[in-house]
């Protein structure tokens, strides 16, 4: 099978994710890799933390990884570590949709990411919640965001809206289109004929038969029990307290929480390094790391590249399932 092409996306100039991209451009992968930034980022981030990076022509990138092609995007500001520039919102934003517009016309298989700070892009005058958003609107479909590590696999009914939305957003027709795109990427993606999928309630002990909150009374409990009519195999809601215990993950492919902090604290805290956010719906895959743009540790060094990498793993992965079930002629 060919290589998959994959573009590499480094995201916040200011955060960690450009020297996390020139650690990973230090080593071959199975994917060529395509890189969509601000070529002088890497550079400066290269020399910050003391590893090899040349630009020997304007579209391609030089290091001990080999040769990868460039797309180079500038910044209208020079990034410095750790303080973010508003004026660089609009290049981060055009590296991710060009990376995207690559996959689409079929010269790059699958993206991976680096980490986007939401209020950085918000402050630059873009509407902007995360990028697995952004890429569901710029591709016309509607996605979910899943984590995974090699612990469990954990997606997400609701992501970023303040929490005192989410019981209104949880709706009928939310929670059966995150259950037929989680579903269905289970078996296409991943290759599990009948995806067993764990649902948790919203409320303490999954309301507690009404006493702690209608929620699962009211719309999970009745989509639950039409889907399972259709052959899903559905369990829940349960309560999210013990879901998570090794004995109950055992038994499922996936978990789908109700909220963001409902489920992400315990997938991070099971494997932080090992962990990586797929978008589960979009025509070509995208994975990105689990972790934020760590200002904190910008232009230190000591970031810790394992989940770019295991992105990068993961999304090769997947590039490879989606060209042997749609072959090219
Ligand atoms: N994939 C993405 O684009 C993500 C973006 N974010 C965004 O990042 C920004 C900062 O978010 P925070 O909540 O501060 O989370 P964060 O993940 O940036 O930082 C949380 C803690 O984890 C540490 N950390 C993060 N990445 C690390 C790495 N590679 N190696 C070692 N330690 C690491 C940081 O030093 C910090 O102590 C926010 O704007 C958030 O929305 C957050 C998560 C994912
Ligand atoms: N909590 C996940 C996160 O913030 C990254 O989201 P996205 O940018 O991949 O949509």
């Amino acid at each position: 099978m060919k290589r998959p092409r994959l573009a590499l996306v480094p995201g916040e100039p200011a955060g960690v994710g450009p020297e996390l991209c020139v650690r990973a451009l230090q080593r071959p992968w199975a994917a060529d890799l395509e890189v969509f930034g601000d070529a002088d980022v890497l550079l400066s981030a290269a020399c910050r933390i003391g590893l090899p990076l040349e630009r020997p022509s304007p579209d391609t990138l030089s290091a001990p990884g080999g040769r990868f092609a460039l797309h180079h995007l500038p910044g209208a500001a020079t990034a410095e570590p750790g303080r973010p520039h508003p004026a660089n919102a609009a290049s981060t934003i055009a590296a991710l949709l060009a990376a995207a517009d690559a996959c689409s016309a079929g010269r790059c298989q699958g993206m991976v990411t680096g980490p986007v700070h939401k209020a950085a892009i918000n402050d630059g005058g873009i509407a902007y919640t995360g990028t697995t958003g952004l890429l569901a609107t710029h591709a016309g479909r509607e996605v979910v965001m899943m984590l995974a590590n090699p612990a469990m696999r954990v997606a997400l009914a609701t992501v970023h809206i303040p929490l005192r939305e989410v019981a209104d957003a949880l709706t009928p027709a939310l929670l059966e289109r995150s259950l037929r795109i989680l579903h269905a990427a289970l078996r296409d993606d991943f290759g599990i004929g009948e995806p067993r999928i764990a649902v948790l309630g919203l409320n303490p002990h999954a309301g507690e038969d009404g006493h702690l909150g209608r929620e699962e009374l009211d719309t999970l409990i009745p989509l639950l029990e039409r889907l399972r009519g259709e052959g899903l195999r559905l369990e829940g809601p349960l309560p999210a307290d013990t879901a998570f215990l090794p004995s109950k993950l055992a038994r499922f492919d996936a978990i789908l929480a109700m909220y963001h902090d409902q489920g992400l604290p315990v997938l991070k805290h099971a494997g932080f390094e090992q962990a990586v956010n797929i978008s589960l719906g979009l025509p070509w895959p995208r994975v990105a790391v689990d972790h934020g743009t760590a200002f904190d540790l910008a232009g230190t060094g000591r970031a810790d590249p394992s989940s770019l990498f295991a992105a990068i793993d993961a999304c090769t992965r997947l590039a490879a399932t989606r060209a042997a079930r749609n072959p090219t002629p």
